[in-house]
């Protein structure tokens, strides 16, 4: 699904040019549970930019489902990742004065889905986070492990092709990390969702199923790779 050939990103710094990442290649496939590991630094929220479809300043062949994405033009970029990627976030990244219900329906209003069925895939999609009831709290009285339930909730309501996660446990206590780590889990067993997790956290690289690792902008290790 997610293909990769010899991706090289590079930063402007000054008059010069800083080489970030190095040929990078790999592919992952639908359905996949895959952490990517690395140093502050290594390359790694460089990468998922790339990934999601939010940079598409690099070298190399990024093709998704067979096709190039180079040969898009900006709308149809736009589109195909509102389409097909949900986000997460370290901090969540909720808005403050909407309820909960107001922050995970925001996707579906950006598509024009009807405020009847936006209704409901909220509240199916709360309770599939653990968070039936809530529709009226604010973010605020939430605890963060609940707010980052939220924020699963916004990433997977418009049924994208795959999820991102940026250090989705990196504010959070051991104990809660591992509930948000479970629910990543569950939602990739049960509902088949791509999940790619980027993580400096050990114990969160233990428990995905294939764990690429990124050290100074270069793929030195893929568990996925015989
Ligand atoms: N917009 C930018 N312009 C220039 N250099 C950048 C830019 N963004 C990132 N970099 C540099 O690219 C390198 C990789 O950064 P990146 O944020 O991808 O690392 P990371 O692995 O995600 O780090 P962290 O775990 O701290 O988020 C770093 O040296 C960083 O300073």
């Amino acid at each position: 699904m997610i293909s990769l050939k010899k991706i090289n990103k590079y930063y402007q710094q000054g008059d010069g040019r800083v080489h970030i990442l190095h040929d990078i290649s790999f592919d992952v496939n639908e359905g996949e549970f895959v952490g990517i590991m690395g140093q502050s630094g290594s390359g790694k929220s460089t990468l998922i930019n790339i990934i999601g479809f939010l940079d598409r300043e690099y070298e190399g062949t990024y093709s998704f489902k067979g096709d190039d994405v180079s040969y898009l033009n900006n709308k149809r970029f736009t589109s195909l990742r509102n389409q097909n990627v949900g986000f997460v976030f370290q901090n969540f990244k909720l808005i403050q004065n909407l309820t909960v219900a107001e922050n995970v329906a925001l996707p579906l209003m950006y598509a024009g889905v009807k405020k009847k069925e936006i209704d409901q895939r909220v509240s199916q999609v709360l309770e599939r986070v653990g968070l039936g009831g809530y529709e009226k709290y604010l973010p605020l009285r939430l605890s963060g492990g609940q707010q980052q339930r939220v924020s699963i909730a916004r990433a997977i309501i418009g049924k994208p092709t795959f999820l991102i996660a940026d250090e989705p446990t990196g504010a959070l206590d051991s104990h809660t990390s591992a509930e948000i780590m479970a629910l990543f889990k569950q939602l990739n067993k049960e509902n088949k969702t791509t999940i790619i997790i980027v993580t400096h956290d050990p114990k969160v690289g233990q428990q995905v199923d294939r764990l690429l690792t990124i050290l100074d902008g270069k793929l030195i290790s893929d568990t996925g790779v015989a």
